[in-house]
Protein backbone atom coordinates (compact mmCIF):
# COMPACT_ATOMS: atom_id res chain seq x y z
CA UNK A 1 0.00 0.00 0.00
CA UNK A 2 1.20 3.21 -1.44
CA UNK A 3 2.06 5.95 2.14
CA UNK A 4 -0.52 8.41 2.10
CA UNK A 5 0.45 12.23 1.33
CA UNK A 6 2.64 13.98 3.70
CA UNK A 7 0.60 17.54 4.39
CA UNK A 8 4.19 19.78 4.46
CA UNK A 9 4.30 21.34 7.65
CA UNK A 10 3.87 17.64 9.25
CA UNK A 11 7.63 17.19 7.88
CA UNK A 12 9.33 19.15 10.33
CA UNK A 13 9.54 16.94 13.83
CA UNK A 14 10.77 18.82 16.49
CA UNK A 15 13.00 16.65 19.14
CA UNK A 16 11.51 18.07 22.60
CA UNK A 17 14.88 17.36 24.23
CA UNK A 18 14.21 18.81 27.87
CA UNK A 19 14.82 18.13 31.21
CA UNK A 20 11.15 18.53 32.78
CA UNK A 21 7.70 18.12 31.35
CA UNK A 22 7.11 21.53 32.82
CA UNK A 23 10.41 22.93 30.54
CA UNK A 24 8.67 20.65 27.70
CA UNK A 25 4.94 22.60 28.02
CA UNK A 26 6.71 25.92 28.33
CA UNK A 27 8.32 25.05 24.44
CA UNK A 28 4.99 23.46 22.85
CA UNK A 29 3.48 27.05 24.10
CA UNK A 30 5.99 28.92 22.91
CA UNK A 31 6.12 27.06 19.51
CA UNK A 32 2.22 27.19 19.39
CA UNK A 33 1.42 26.11 15.75
CA UNK A 34 4.86 26.23 14.62
CA UNK A 35 4.75 22.59 15.26
CA UNK A 36 2.65 19.47 14.42
CA UNK A 37 5.42 16.74 15.15
CA UNK A 38 7.04 16.19 18.52
CA UNK A 39 9.69 13.69 19.17
CA UNK A 40 10.66 12.38 22.91
CA UNK A 41 13.49 10.69 23.80
CA UNK A 42 15.50 9.17 26.58
CA UNK A 43 15.87 13.13 27.97
CA UNK A 44 12.07 13.94 28.55
CA UNK A 45 10.85 10.25 28.77
CA UNK A 46 12.21 9.01 31.80
CA UNK A 47 11.16 12.76 32.77
CA UNK A 48 7.81 11.73 32.67
CA UNK A 49 7.21 12.48 29.26
CA UNK A 50 5.30 9.23 28.49
CA UNK A 51 2.20 10.88 30.10
CA UNK A 52 2.88 14.11 28.07
CA UNK A 53 3.13 11.75 24.93
CA UNK A 54 0.15 10.98 25.84
CA UNK A 55 -1.79 13.90 26.41
CA UNK A 56 0.32 15.33 22.93
CA UNK A 57 -1.33 12.74 20.86
CA UNK A 58 -4.95 13.28 22.54
CA UNK A 59 -4.68 17.17 21.67
CA UNK A 60 -4.18 16.01 18.42
CA UNK A 61 -0.14 16.83 18.02
CA UNK A 62 1.73 13.69 16.04
CA UNK A 63 3.91 12.20 18.50
CA UNK A 64 7.66 10.53 17.39
CA UNK A 65 8.77 8.18 20.65
CA UNK A 66 12.34 7.93 19.56
CA UNK A 67 12.83 4.81 22.81
CA UNK A 68 15.32 2.77 20.61
CA UNK A 69 14.21 -0.61 21.53
CA UNK A 70 16.60 -3.27 21.62
CA UNK A 71 16.27 -6.13 23.68
CA UNK A 72 15.07 -10.10 23.60
CA UNK A 73 11.71 -10.48 20.97
CA UNK A 74 9.42 -10.86 23.95
CA UNK A 75 10.47 -7.76 26.12
CA UNK A 76 10.53 -5.48 22.44
CA UNK A 77 6.76 -7.01 21.82
CA UNK A 78 5.60 -6.47 25.47
CA UNK A 79 7.06 -2.90 25.53
CA UNK A 80 5.76 -1.92 21.74
CA UNK A 81 2.42 -2.92 22.87
CA UNK A 82 2.23 -0.83 25.74
CA UNK A 83 3.95 2.11 23.48
CA UNK A 84 0.96 1.41 20.82
CA UNK A 85 -2.03 2.61 23.99
CA UNK A 86 0.07 5.85 24.10
CA UNK A 87 -0.92 6.98 20.39
CA UNK A 88 2.23 8.12 18.92
CA UNK A 89 2.51 7.71 15.56
CA UNK A 90 6.23 6.60 15.29
CA UNK A 91 8.55 4.29 17.97
CA UNK A 92 12.06 3.97 17.22
CA UNK A 93 14.10 0.21 17.24
CA UNK A 94 17.36 -0.42 16.43
CA UNK A 95 17.82 -2.21 13.10
CA UNK A 96 18.40 -5.84 14.43
CA UNK A 97 16.50 -8.36 12.76
CA UNK A 98 15.07 -10.18 16.27
CA UNK A 99 14.08 -6.72 17.31
CA UNK A 100 12.60 -5.23 14.27
CA UNK A 101 11.08 -8.51 13.67
CA UNK A 102 9.02 -8.88 17.21
CA UNK A 103 8.29 -4.74 17.26
CA UNK A 104 6.33 -4.94 13.46
CA UNK A 105 4.87 -8.16 14.94
CA UNK A 106 3.31 -6.26 17.83
CA UNK A 107 2.60 -3.32 16.54
CA UNK A 108 0.15 -5.08 13.90
CA UNK A 109 -3.29 -4.05 14.07
CA UNK A 110 -2.57 -0.48 16.00
CA UNK A 111 -2.10 3.08 14.10
CA UNK A 112 1.72 2.76 15.36
CA UNK A 113 4.71 2.74 13.04
CA UNK A 114 7.78 0.88 13.27
CA UNK A 115 10.97 2.94 12.40
CA UNK A 116 14.13 1.21 11.94
CA UNK A 117 17.48 3.46 13.20
CA UNK A 118 20.28 2.25 10.99
CA UNK A 119 23.39 4.29 11.77
CA UNK A 120 23.11 6.60 14.42
CA UNK A 121 23.78 10.02 13.01
CA UNK A 122 26.80 10.44 15.49
CA UNK A 123 28.65 7.73 13.84
CA UNK A 124 31.05 7.83 10.84
CA UNK A 125 33.14 5.35 9.44
CA UNK A 126 36.03 5.45 11.98
CA UNK A 127 33.31 5.40 14.71
CA UNK A 128 31.78 2.24 13.21
CA UNK A 129 35.01 0.23 13.11
CA UNK A 130 35.93 1.36 16.33
CA UNK A 131 32.90 -0.18 17.46
CA UNK A 132 34.10 -3.70 15.33
CA UNK A 133 31.90 -3.37 12.17
CA UNK A 134 33.73 -3.82 9.27
CA UNK A 135 31.24 -1.88 6.80
CA UNK A 136 31.34 1.28 5.99
CA UNK A 137 28.67 3.83 7.14
CA UNK A 138 26.80 3.83 4.06
CA UNK A 139 27.07 -0.27 3.30
CA UNK A 140 25.50 -0.85 6.94
CA UNK A 141 22.70 1.71 6.67
CA UNK A 142 22.01 -0.09 3.01
CA UNK A 143 22.20 -3.80 4.68
CA UNK A 144 20.08 -2.71 7.44
CA UNK A 145 17.39 -1.07 5.41
CA UNK A 146 17.29 -4.14 3.11
CA UNK A 147 16.68 -6.37 6.47
CA UNK A 148 14.24 -4.23 7.42
CA UNK A 149 12.39 -3.82 4.26
CA UNK A 150 12.01 -7.85 4.29
CA UNK A 151 10.50 -7.87 7.75
CA UNK A 152 7.99 -5.35 7.20
CA UNK A 153 9.15 -2.04 8.84
CA UNK A 154 7.51 0.95 8.78
CA UNK A 155 10.33 2.99 7.95
CA UNK A 156 14.14 4.30 8.64
CA UNK A 157 16.30 6.73 10.57
CA UNK A 158 19.28 7.51 8.85
CA UNK A 159 21.22 10.60 7.69
CA UNK A 160 19.82 12.38 5.15
CA UNK A 161 23.20 11.71 3.46
CA UNK A 162 21.94 8.10 2.76
CA UNK A 163 18.71 9.35 1.86
CA UNK A 164 18.82 9.17 -1.88
CA UNK A 165 20.53 5.77 -2.07
CA UNK A 166 17.52 4.88 0.75
CA UNK A 167 15.11 5.89 -2.01
CA UNK A 168 16.63 3.80 -4.69
CA UNK A 169 16.35 0.49 -2.29
CA UNK A 170 13.71 1.09 -0.24
CA UNK A 171 11.33 3.08 -3.71
CA UNK A 172 8.54 5.49 -1.52
CA UNK A 173 6.98 2.23 0.77
CA UNK A 174 9.06 3.25 3.69
CA UNK A 175 8.95 6.68 5.83
CA UNK A 176 12.68 7.82 5.67
CA UNK A 177 13.01 10.02 8.48
CA UNK A 178 16.51 12.29 8.99
CA UNK A 179 17.80 13.41 12.15
CA UNK A 180 21.55 15.48 11.36
CA UNK A 181 19.63 18.26 10.80
CA UNK A 182 21.38 21.38 10.16
CA UNK A 183 20.05 24.88 8.82
CA UNK A 184 22.93 26.75 7.25
CA UNK A 185 25.37 28.58 10.12
CA UNK A 186 23.92 26.35 13.14
CA UNK A 187 26.33 24.29 15.27
CA UNK A 188 27.34 20.70 14.58
CA UNK A 189 27.28 19.61 17.76
CA UNK A 190 27.88 16.13 18.06
CA UNK A 191 26.18 15.34 14.84
CA UNK A 192 28.44 14.09 11.95
CA UNK A 193 26.33 13.20 8.90
CA UNK A 194 24.54 16.32 8.16
CA UNK A 195 22.70 18.33 5.87
CA UNK A 196 20.47 21.66 5.45
CA UNK A 197 16.34 21.31 5.52
CA UNK A 198 16.34 22.05 1.98
CA UNK A 199 19.03 19.28 1.10
CA UNK A 200 17.42 17.07 3.43
CA UNK A 201 14.10 16.98 1.33
CA UNK A 202 15.87 17.39 -2.00
CA UNK A 203 17.67 14.31 -1.58
CA UNK A 204 14.28 12.24 -0.83
CA UNK A 205 13.98 12.50 3.15
CA UNK A 206 10.10 12.48 4.12
CA UNK A 207 10.68 13.76 7.43
CA UNK A 208 13.52 16.22 8.90
CA UNK A 209 13.94 15.94 13.26
CA UNK A 210 15.29 19.06 14.44
CA UNK A 211 16.58 19.27 18.13
CA UNK A 212 19.14 21.82 19.05
CA UNK A 213 18.34 24.06 16.20
CA UNK A 214 15.12 25.19 17.66
CA UNK A 215 15.48 24.10 21.71
CA UNK A 216 18.69 26.61 21.79
CA UNK A 217 17.44 29.35 19.55
CA UNK A 218 16.84 32.47 20.58
CA UNK A 219 13.57 32.45 18.93
CA UNK A 220 12.50 28.72 18.96
CA UNK A 221 9.36 29.53 16.79
CA UNK A 222 11.05 31.54 14.57
CA UNK A 223 13.81 29.28 14.15
CA UNK A 224 10.93 26.57 13.31
CA UNK A 225 8.97 28.76 11.11
CA UNK A 226 12.33 29.41 8.67
CA UNK A 227 12.89 25.36 8.75
CA UNK A 228 9.41 24.93 6.80
CA UNK A 229 9.98 27.64 4.51
CA UNK A 230 12.66 25.71 3.56
CA UNK A 231 10.83 22.72 3.12
CA UNK A 232 8.48 24.74 1.01
CA UNK A 233 10.68 26.21 -0.98
CA UNK A 234 13.03 22.81 -1.81
CA UNK A 235 9.06 21.25 -2.48
CA UNK A 236 8.18 23.42 -4.98
O1 LIG B 1 20.61 8.56 14.32
C1 LIG B 1 19.98 9.32 15.09
C2 LIG B 1 18.83 8.93 15.74
C3 LIG B 1 18.18 9.82 16.55
N1 LIG B 1 18.65 11.07 16.74
C4 LIG B 1 17.89 11.98 17.61
O2 LIG B 1 17.46 13.12 16.86
C5 LIG B 1 17.60 14.30 17.63
C6 LIG B 1 18.55 15.23 16.94
O3 LIG B 1 18.79 16.35 17.74
P1 LIG B 1 19.74 17.56 17.29
O4 LIG B 1 19.77 18.42 18.52
O5 LIG B 1 19.04 18.22 16.12
O6 LIG B 1 21.07 17.01 16.94
C7 LIG B 1 18.08 13.87 19.02
O7 LIG B 1 16.94 13.78 19.85
C8 LIG B 1 18.67 12.50 18.81
O8 LIG B 1 18.49 11.64 19.92
C9 LIG B 1 19.80 11.46 16.11
O9 LIG B 1 20.28 12.60 16.26
N2 LIG B 1 20.43 10.56 15.28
Amino acid sequence: MQPAKIAPRDRLIVALDLPSVASAEAMIDRLGDSVTFYKIGYQLGYAGGLALAKQLAGSGKKVFLDLKLHDIGNTVARGVESVAALGATFLTVHAYPQTMKAAVEARTGSGLKILAVTVLTSYDDSDLHAAGYRLNVSDLVEARARQAQALGVDGLVSSPEEAAALRKIVGDRMNLVTPGIRPAGSATGDQKRIMTPARAIAAGADYLVVGRPVMEAADPKAAAEAIHAEIAQALA
